[in-house]
């Protein structure tokens, strides 16, 4: 018999840590990173570019199923970078505009669809680190490892403002708290594979904890079920 390859999953809302901490852990484990909101998020630009409507379903799944992506793993020095069309966008597709029209073509099944086995196709051997709203529940339900990562909505928005600070942009706490409510309110009442938590999760909330805590926590996981081999 083949042995499974392990994920771990990484669900949860817009700036609780699952980047950081998939990132960190893909890393750490020498294991493949699925970032799924960059796949959302390259949609979202790339229909703009292409002057598709983002309520067009039809033509973004054309779009979705012919998306000209590559990422290019991290290494020292940088963290993973994304190439649209040729074209470096691993910085432009951060943006809180890109983010809600993310959300808001990820509202669509059959662009959902268009992108699930896209994403299915990350999973390599020795491990995948997988980031999200759906992995643990609806594109890697087998996962052995489940982690539904959260914070206040507040600590949420003061990290994205300080992240987009850091890089420049001319960004206020207050509409930072505000997309990031709406962006939750969309993600968690959408029809098809809604944020929520799996059954199986285990639930984190990083509101007052840092980075290593959250690493050392999922880590000690990682280790009880012997994934890491
Ligand atoms: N536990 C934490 N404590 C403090 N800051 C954090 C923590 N986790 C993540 N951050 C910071 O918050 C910001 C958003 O994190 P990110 O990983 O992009 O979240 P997500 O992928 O869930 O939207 C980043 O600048 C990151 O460094
Ligand atoms: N597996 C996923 C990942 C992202 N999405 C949607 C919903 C999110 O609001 C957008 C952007 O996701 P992304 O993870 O990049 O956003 P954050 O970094 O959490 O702010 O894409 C999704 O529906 N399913």
């Amino acid at each position: 018999m083949i042995a499974r390859v392990p994920v771990i999953a990484i669900d949860g809302p817009s700036g609780s840590g699952k980047g950081t901490i998939a990132g960190l852990l893909a890393r750490k484990l020498g294991w493949s990173l699925l970032d799924s909101g960059a796949l959302y998020r390259l949609l979202a630009f790339a229909a703009r570019n292409h002057g598709v409507d983002l309520t067009n379903e039809e033509a973004l799944k054309v779009l979705a199923a012919h998306l000209d992506v590559q990422f290019v793993a991290a290494s020292e020095g940088h963290g993973q970078r994304i190439i649209l069309e040729g074209e470096e966008v691993t910085d432009v597709i951060r943006n809180e505009q890109v983010g809600a029209g993310a959300s808001q073509v990820a509202s669509l099944p059959a662009v959902r669809e268009a992108l699930l086995q896209r994403q299915r196709a990350f999973l390599e051997a020795p491990g995948l680190v997988a980031d999200g709203r759906d992995m643990g529940t609806v594109v890697f339900p087998d996962a052995p490892l489940k982690i539904f990562l959260t914070a206040s909505a507040e600590e949420r928005a003061r990290r994205r403002y300080l992240q987009l600070k850091e890089k420049g942009d001319d960004v206020s706490l207050s509409s930072l708290l505000e997309e990031i409510r709406a962006r939750d309110e969309r993600d968690t009442q959408r029809v098809v594979a809604p944020l929520k938590p799996a059954s199986d999760a285990i639930q984190l909330d990083s509101t007052e904890l840092s980075i290593e805590q959250v690493l050392e926590r999922i880590l000690s996981e990682v280790a009880n079920r012997d994934l890491a081999g």
